[in-house]
């Protein structure tokens, strides 16, 4: 099929170069000059793994093509909208700026019988208004939420849990989304998938919005929740690994997502449960999703008990020490930094006169653009002559060090755990003093 893909940051780029692999013919639009050549040359503009491989087989064989103008999108059918809904700058509501921005560039270019597919996350309530915007040209509108995980993005786009379409409730198809042109357009897209018999929910505009906001929202307070008892672990002296170990072999519960540590970042959950409950508020059902403050507020409280430890762990004071910061990305296999907990954890250091030098595998790029102030190095930079090194993104390489190696090279053989990732019991016997978030 012809696809267009506005918008190719993290979510748009993998989109288009996964549906390219999939055998579609596809155009990537972005408003990103640096990107699109970058795109357009085969080139990742972020790190994602499995993304080069596909950009450049799609770039060479001429399926994936990617422009600056939006125009290059008309010959499409299918029209995929993968622009950000970032927090708006003064509220936690979701700004719609670009998604507005995305549809009025395409509206022109739109003919009868094209498909336009919003992926980005929308406040619920979005499709239906952008749908009479989007219905006059004769083109219809669905709603097919991403699921997909940085760090595992190209498999989660290849090969999805679950599809979600949400579509216009037609009378025409007795009420019956099933048998809408929306859905046999988008089965075609997705025909692999539907083929592994991959779970399919046809739906409702608002209530396709909803799933979105609603897996993210249940995500974050799962990890909120053993944050929780990670707090409560701390003061009566129990382990939150082993509470989450125990509570999670109950199926009903499950061990996903039950890691305690210094909180959940990235793009999305923070600032997703932050718009639910601003778009909640405006539905006048505040009170619903009130406790999705709390899940934030509990997720915000681990990035101060971080420095907290930190701080106490030096003798009450960071000024002139020397902190290893290990890790910047929100999570391994990223170099994403968006709302990272360990950048900021890394800056609030820097701020109390701390002396950090911070390492990551792939962030160390996003992040000095950001914060310039921060000193960054190689793991080995870090851990020269360290007062305390403190571990706050899980990349494999920091799970793999050696603590009898490193124990020569720092100044201080103190190590705070903040992503609970290292192995407690052989950092202890080498003689560190090993501190974790609610680990006894
Ligand atoms: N990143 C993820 O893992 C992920 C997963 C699922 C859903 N989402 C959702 O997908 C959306 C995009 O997220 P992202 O992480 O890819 O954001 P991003 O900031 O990485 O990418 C957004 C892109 O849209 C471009 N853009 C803005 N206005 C445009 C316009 N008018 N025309 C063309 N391009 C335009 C920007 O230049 C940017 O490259 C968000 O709603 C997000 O919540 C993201
Ligand atoms: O037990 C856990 C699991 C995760 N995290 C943290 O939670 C954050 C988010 O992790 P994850 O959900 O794996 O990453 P994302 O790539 O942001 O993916 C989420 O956000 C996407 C964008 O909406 C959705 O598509 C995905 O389904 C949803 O998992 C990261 O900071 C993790 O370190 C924890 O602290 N403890």
């Amino acid at each position: 099929m012809k696809i267009s893909v506005i918008g190719c940051g993290y979510l748009g780029a993998v989109h288009a170069a996964s549906m390219a692999q999939l055998g579609h013919d596809v155009i990537g639009v972005d408003v990103d000059k640096a990107k699109i050549e970058a795109l357009a040359q085969g080139k990742a503009p972020f790190f994602e793994p499995g993304l080069p491989e596909l950009l450049i087989e799609g770039v060479e064989s001429g399926s994936l093509r990617f422009s600056t103008d939006i125009a290059d999108a008309r010959d499409a059918v299918i029209h995929f909208i993968a622009v950000g809904t970032p927090q708006q700058k003064s509220g936690t509501g979701a700004d719609l700026t670009y998604v507005n921005g995305a549809v009025d560039a395409l509206l022109p270019h739109l003919k009868a019988g094209d498909l336009v597919v919003g992926k980005s996350t929308v406040p619920v309530g979005t499709a239906e208004r952008l749908a009479a915007i989007i219905e006059p040209t004769g083109a219809q509108l669905a709603w097919n939420p991403e699921f997909l995980r940085e760090g595992f993005a190209v498999k989660d786009t290849i090969a999805p849990d679950r599809l979600v379409y949400g579509v216009r409730q037609t009378s025409e198809s007795s009420g019956n989304p099933d048998e809408s042109s929306a859905v046999a357009l988008l089965n075609e897209v997705y025909a692999q998938a539907i083929a592994n018999e991959t779970p399919l929910v046809v739906t409702d505009f608002a209530t396709a919005e909803l799933v979105k906001v609603a897996a993210n929202a249940f995500l974050a307070t799962k990890i909120s929740f053993i944050n929780a008892m990670a707090e409560i672990a701390e003061v009566a002296g129990a382990d939150v690994t082993e509470l989450a170990d125990a509570i999670g072999y109950d199926a009903r519960i499950g061990r996903k997502f039950l890691n305690a540590g210094v909180g959940f970042g990235g793009g999305c959950l923070p600032k997703d449960i932050r718009a639910f409950t601003a778009r909640a508020e405006e539905l006048g059902r505040g009170e619903s999703v009130a406790f999705l403050k709390e899940v934030d507020a509990i997720n915000l409280r681990r990035r101060d008990r971080v420095v907290e430890l930190v701080v106490d762990a030096l003798g009450g004071s960071a000024y002139r020490k020397k902190v290893a910061v290990l890790g910047l990305a929100f999570k391994p296999d990223s170099d994403d930094i968006r709302d990272s907990p360990a950048l900021d954890v890394a800056v609030r250091l820097h701020g109390l006169g701390a002396h950090v030098v911070a390492t990551d595998p792939e962030a160390i790029a996003n992040s000095r653009i950001r914060h310039p102030q921060l000193t960054f190095g190689s793991t080995a930079d870090a851990l020269e002559g360290a007062d305390i090194v403190v571990v706050l993104t899980e990349w494999k390489e920091y799970r793999a060090l050696k603590p009898v190696e490193q124990a020569s090279v720092v100044q201080g053989q103190i190590v705070v755990d903040g992503r609970n990732c290292l192995d407690v019991a052989a950092w202890r016997s080498a003689g560190w003093r090993y501190i974790g978030l609610g680990r006894r």
